[in-house]
């Protein structure tokens, strides 16, 4: 098996390879003045198993030099051709909310499914979905992170209630607090815009005792976790450590979650970034051993067509 990460993976791809005994060796990705993209893959592929490593936080930039990378290393003889997607992102379209939207989950998915044999990812933003396999035509593996952040919660934060900032956050949220053995709440949220969401707080003795930990998916604007602190601390709670599994942190979120009064923020390192604080590679190296059976007896196809959503 030979990795080759986009090169802000390279730490991460690293690891990923030491733990399963492959070589990790980098792209190059030169960017014309017109923006244009020359990507350049390293060479020895003929009859190996690639993975292509790329965090998918800017989908627009880097969906046409994924879709090089891929399409040479299986030029240049690579017998399967996967994909490590620590964060996988346009899943959050996964629904036409309103007439003549693109469903973008699914045609993005089309698109990795028609370029990749196999697919690896670590807790993708599709709660409505439960299986990846009715996502993507071809084989993937979604790595949670659950019990990595419920240990972190138990070394780090003594006591104090875990918190979910929305309804569709209680999935994650109930699991991890079961896993740490801590109470939990989920809050309401209300969004009116990208940048514009609202938070109400419970009536809930267990906020008030120890320190919060606010535990979401993502990070994006940042808007859902400001409002989140702010709205605890306007409820009497104590200052709250942010938990983030993909930290995305678009603009000055994180600089606006610093001053809306979070204790801490720590996320993993799906999506590399100073807060990292929890490694995902060992899990990835897992996904990876499991699928790689299976592409290799000859499991799925990138053109099998599952028509999924609406
Ligand atoms: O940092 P932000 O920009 O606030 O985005 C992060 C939020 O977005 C996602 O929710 P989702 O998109 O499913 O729901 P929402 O649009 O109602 O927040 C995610 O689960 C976070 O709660």
């Amino acid at each position: 098996m030979i990795l080759i990460p986009f090169s802000e993976m390279t730490p991460l791809a690293d690891e990923i390879a030491a733990h399963l005994g492959a070589v990790s060796r980098p792209l190059d990705w030169h960017h014309f003045p017109d923006g244009e993209s020359l990507v350049t893959i390293p060479n020895g592929l003929s009859g190996e198993d690639v993975a292509i490593v790329a965090t998918l936080r800017d989908p627009d930039r880097l969906a046409l030099p994924l879709r090089f990378a891929a399409a040479t290393a299986r030029e240049l003889g690579a017998r399967r051709v996967g994909l490590v997607a620590p964060y996988l992102g346009y899943m959050r379209q996964d629904r036409r909310f309103h007439p003549g939207q693109s469903v973008s989950a699914v045609l993005f998915s089309d698109f990795l499914s028609e370029s990749f044999d196999w697919l690896v990812t670590v807790d993708p933003h599709l709660h409505r979905i439960s299986r990846l396999g009715d996502m993507f035509g071809i084989p993937a593996r979604r790595v949670a992170t659950a019990p990595l952040l419920a240990e972190w919660i138990r070394d780090n934060v003594p006591d104090g209630a875990l918190l979910g900032p929305d309804s569709e956050s209680r999935q994650w949220v109930g699991e991890v607090a079961r896993l740490a053995d801590r109470p939990y709440e989920v809050l309401k949220k209300l969004r009116t815009g990208d940048r514009e969401v609202d938070i109400s707080v419970p009536e809930s003795a267990a906020l008030r005792h120890g320190t919060p930990v606010i535990l979401d998916d993502i990070a994006s604007s940042g808007r859902t976790m400001i409002r989140a602190t702010e709205r605890l601390l306007a409820a009497g709670a104590g200052r709250p450590i942010c938990l983030i599994i993909h930290g995305i942190f678009a603009g000055n979120a994180l600089e606006d979650l610093s001053s809306s009064g979070a204790l801490r923020v720590v996320t993993t390192d799906t999506v590399p970034h100073p807060t990292n604080c929890i490694g995902v590679a060992p899990l990835i190296a897992g996904a990876i051993r499991e699928i790689t059976p299976q592409t290799m007896s000859g499991e799925g196809h990138r053109h099998i067509s599952v028509r999924k959503g609406e």
